[in-house]
């Protein structure tokens, strides 16, 4: 059983089908990447997939633990409680916190203690805190952020901003993660960090991530398997290989270098 199940799912706005009867399934522990030309739908699939848009049709299963979730048209809040985290295209951090204050308040949604205890700070709320500050301290130092973990995260370069937002997507200990267009705005040595970054998240915290990216390089280097989208519709998939030469991807491309 794939770990998620995208059935026929379609979203209309207006007279535009922005994402059109797209198929797909994601199983647990891999890097799949989403691509297709400006406007193809990517952006609205991870949308309808995190509970931003409701869908106009078709279904959006999880499994967990041999537990079938229906997650169309569940809030966001409770996609992410099921282990849906995502990052944005347009960086959306607490620009007037810390970069640590930015991760806490994502692993606090997670984890709601209990009222009485954090209240009176009981022996169990110290405990509870410290071990998530260890925690964000270890995903910070795997983005390279640890040094900067008392900076305003508004002061932070651009580079470091995209880097913060994946730590705050993963403090949320998530199943599956999604990044849109993570490398957007990046030089090519920041690129290329990224890129084994990901590689390295995928491996260490055995979770399936996708990727929408414009950097084919990125794509190609890092992901098992690709889904083409244009217009709203899944047009290839594949390996790396087979959507390179895939005919229809050449040609949605323009005929441009895939
Ligand atoms: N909220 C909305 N209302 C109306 N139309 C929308 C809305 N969101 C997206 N669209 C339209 O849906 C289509 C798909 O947009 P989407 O942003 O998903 O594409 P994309 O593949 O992510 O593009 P890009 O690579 O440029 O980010 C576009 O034609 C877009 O204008």
């Amino acid at each position: 059983m794939p770990l998620l199940t995208v059935d026929n799912l379609t979203k209309n706005f207006g007279g535009l089908a922005a994402v059109s009867q797209v198929d797909i399934s994601l199983e647990k522990n891999e890097l799949v990447g989403l691509i297709g030309p400006n406007g193809a739908g990517k952006t609205t699939l991870f949308n309808l997939l995190t509970g931003v848009y409701v869908p106009s049709s078709g279904e959006v299963t999880l499994e967990v633990e041999g537990k079938s979730t229906r997650l169309n048209g569940m809030k966001s809040y409770k996609i992410a409680e099921l282990g849906l985290s995502r990052t944005f295209q347009n960086i959306r951090l607490f620009k007037d916190l810390t970069v640590m204050e930015n991760v806490l308040i994502a692993m606090n949604a997670k984890h709601k203690e209990n009222f009485v205890t954090s209240v009176l700070r009981l022996p169990k709320f110290y405990k509870i805190e410290k071990d998530l500050k260890n925690k964000a301290l270890e995903l910070l130092s795997l983005f390279h952020l640890v040094d900067k973990k008392d900076t305003l995260t508004k002061n932070l370069p651009y580079g470091q901003q995209r880097r913060l937002e994946i730590v705050r997507a993963l403090a949320t200990e998530p199943q599956i993660l999604f990044l849109d267009e993570p490398a957007a705005g990046m030089n090519p040595n920041e690129t290329a960090d990224l890129t084994n970054l990901i590689r390295e998240v995928q491996e260490k915290f055995k979770i399936t991530i996708v990727l929408i990216e414009h950097d084919m390089s990125l794509v190609m280097d890092v992901c098992e398997r690709i889904y083409v989208l244009e217009y709203g519709r899944v047009i290839a998939k594949g390996t790396p290989d087979e959507v390179k030469t895939n005919q229809s991807v050449i040609e949605a491309y323009l005929g441009g270098e895939v």
